[in-house]
């Protein structure tokens, strides 16, 4: 039943591998309502989004690719609260995405990963002057949330650290974003990771990875039958401390975007990361 304080929601990537378990999460929830199913993949016009994600009833929300009349029609559902749209779908298009929904007053969760630095200052200048929640995550897990925070912990009594992030080969964007504010957080430390030991020679380049703030360098590793790890490895003289996280299925993202969808109503600005409305 629809009411009053029923979240609508409107899912853009929704053929996708998380799409798919964005629209099963959504559909359980009693508070929320789909609105609508965004995907530009050909074969997948107008099919049912429900029956798509692997429900036993059909959901009657098609498929479409027609993201303006989408967030038009939402948007002007007056009766029902300000919705949100859910975005898990490439690096080249979300910034599009984020811009238009915010436009149209509809507040964006945001999993898609690959926003460049200046992209999200601009998204976070954008929220601001709508005064529109904007949530970006780039890790919905807990799990996830769990390693940075101990990462951080050891960060303090560690001075050499680096990365290895390990994902499905149809990942289109490396590092992934999560390596990428792994590394962010341990720069805010303010201290200076990794001081050279030895003058090193690449004698392949990229061999040493890539280099992230504050000298911390990410492996990325891509290989079918991974779905996404990461590892953050401390060394020190005598000892090495590792912090793994391993994915095993999609849905352990689903409790921190259902967070998501449920606080960004309290938002009036961006807010980049799970951590911060725990
Ligand atoms: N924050 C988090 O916790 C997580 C983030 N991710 C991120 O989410 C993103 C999606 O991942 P995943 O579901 O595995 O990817 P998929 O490729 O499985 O799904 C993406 C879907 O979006 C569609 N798509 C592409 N462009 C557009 C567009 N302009 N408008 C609407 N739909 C579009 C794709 O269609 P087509 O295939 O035809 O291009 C595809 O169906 C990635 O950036 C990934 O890194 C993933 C897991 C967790
Ligand atoms: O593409 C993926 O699969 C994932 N992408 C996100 C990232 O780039 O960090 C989150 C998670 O690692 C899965």
């Amino acid at each position: 039943m629809t009411n009053q304080s029923t979240i609508p929601v409107i899912v853009n990537g929704a053929a996708g591998k998380m799409g798919r378990e964005v629209i099963k999460a959504v559909a359980q929830a009693e508070d929320m309502i789909l609105m609508g199913a965004l995907d530009t993949s050909p074969e997948h016009q107008g099919k049912d989004a429900g029956e798509l994600a692997g429900l036993s009833e059909p959901l009657e929300v098609p498929i479409t690719d027609q993201l303006e009349p989408m967030l038009g029609y939402v948007a002007g559902e007056r009766q029902l609260q300000p919705a949100v749209m859910v975005d898990f779908t490439h690096p080249d298009t979300v910034y599009n995405n984020v811009r238009s929904a915010i436009a149209y007053g509809i507040r964006p969760v945001v999993g898609t990963t690959g926003l460049s630095p200046e992209q999200l200052k601009e998204l976070s200048d954008f929220a601001e002057k709508a005064s529109t929640g904007c949530l970006i995550i780039p890790n919905f897990s807990i799990g996830m949330v769990l390693l940075q925070q101990a990462a951080v912990t050891a960060s303090q009594y560690f001075d050499h650290v680096e990365i290895i992030e390990l994902h499905h080969n149809q990942k289109a964007d490396a590092p992934s974003g999560t390596a990428i504010q792994t590394a962010q957080l341990l720069a805010e430390m303010g201290k200076t990771f990794n001081p050279p030991q030895v003058e090193e020679t690449e004698k392949i380049a990229g061999a040493r990875g890539s280099l992230a703030d504050e000298g911390i360098r990410i492996h990325s590793v891509r290989l079918p039958g991974l779905i996404a790890h990461q590892e953050v490895i401390f060394g020190a003289a005598g000892q090495i401390y590792t912090l793994r996280h391993d994915t095993s299925d999609r849905s352990c993202y689903m409790p921190g975007v259902l967070l998501a969808i449920r606080k960004i109503n309290q938002l009036k600005s961006l807010v980049y990361g799970l951590e911060k409305i725990l």
